[in-house]
């Protein structure tokens, strides 16, 4: 399946127009548009993601919505992976930490069948955390990155999946990433060492990069399949594991040459 005839965001298109990238343009902005000295305490959604939440029919899509929600530390790429995903581009040495959160809808196929994800992005400062909190209730799916060339944000993880057992649902998928895998020499946590803490927690788990585009459609599409079959009650899909789903996958790609 290709990113081309697996990917078509026109179910949206009203929303895109509108709402869909607001994070990227809250970003663009982040420090010139946000008045507090914090920058988040006068930080609103868009009023038209708060519309969204409170008409009927879009409850009634709600329950086609997967909502699938990007966390970690700042800097270790949530939004490279989004965009990238999103738009197939990646922008090297731009950044700027986000300022509070917004969603992007994608829709994906899988086995012939559209599944719609809205994807939120965080901010991963810690000031933005109390804000995050409150995202996470309702969320599907949570896709939770570090970075490999800092150690910290990959120590920091099990105060994420702490954080994550406090907030989120009991069942909610969890995906651990390890992204800017494309990084060579700067890697400073072998890709071993993800692997040990995502089986400790029993979480799925790959290597990304959005820079090279390394399973980068790979792990919204191993999600998205997840979300599908839970949703759809079908009885196999007990026996589907994302984690065995992903070993195969990445089986298929080979290794970039990583200095480990
Ligand atoms: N080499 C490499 N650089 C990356 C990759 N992903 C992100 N970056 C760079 O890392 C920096 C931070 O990326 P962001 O996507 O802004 O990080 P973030 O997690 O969204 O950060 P916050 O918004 O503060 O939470 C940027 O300079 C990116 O260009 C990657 O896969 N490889």
């Amino acid at each position: 399946m290709t990113t081309e005839d697996s990917m078509d965001d026109d179910v949206f298109e009203s929303l895109e127009d509108t709402v869909a990238h607001s994070n990227l343009q809250v970003k663009q902005n982040a420090y010139r548009s946000t008045p507090s000295p914090t920058g988040y305490r006068d930080y609103k959604p868009p009023a038209e993601v708060l519309k969204l939440c409170e008409t009927d029919t879009i409850e009634e899509c709600n329950q086609t919505i997967h909502k699938t929600i990007l966390l970690g530390d700042s800097g270790v790429g949530k939004t490279s992976l989004l965009v990238k995903f999103d738009t197939g581009k990646f922008q090297p040495g731009n950044f700027s930490a986000t300022v509070g959160i917004g969603f992007t809808n994608k829709v994906v196929t899988i086995d012939n069948s559209r599944v719609k994800l809205q994807i939120w992005d965080t901010a991963g400062q810690e000031r933005f955390r109390s804000v995050t909190h409150a995202y996470y209730r309702d969320a599907h799916a949570l896709l939770l990155l570090y970075d490999v060339t800092n150690k910290t944000s990959f120590d920091n993880i099990r105060a994420w999946l702490g954080e994550i057992r406090e907030y989120a649902q009991d069942d909610v998928v969890i995906m651990l990433i390890g992204n800017k895998s494309d990084c060579g020499s700067d890697r400073v946590i072998r890709k071993e060492d993800g692997e040990r803490l995502a089986r400790e927690y029993n979480v799925a788990f790959m290597e990304t990069s959005a820079k090279s585009g390394l399973n980068v459609e790979l792990a919204f599409m191993a999600v998205a399949r997840e979300l599908k079959l839970r949703q759809s009650g079908n009885k196999d899909s007990n026996k589907f594991s994302v984690q065995d789903y992903v070993r195969e996958e990445t089986d298929k790609t080979p290794c970039p040459p990583c200095s480990t």
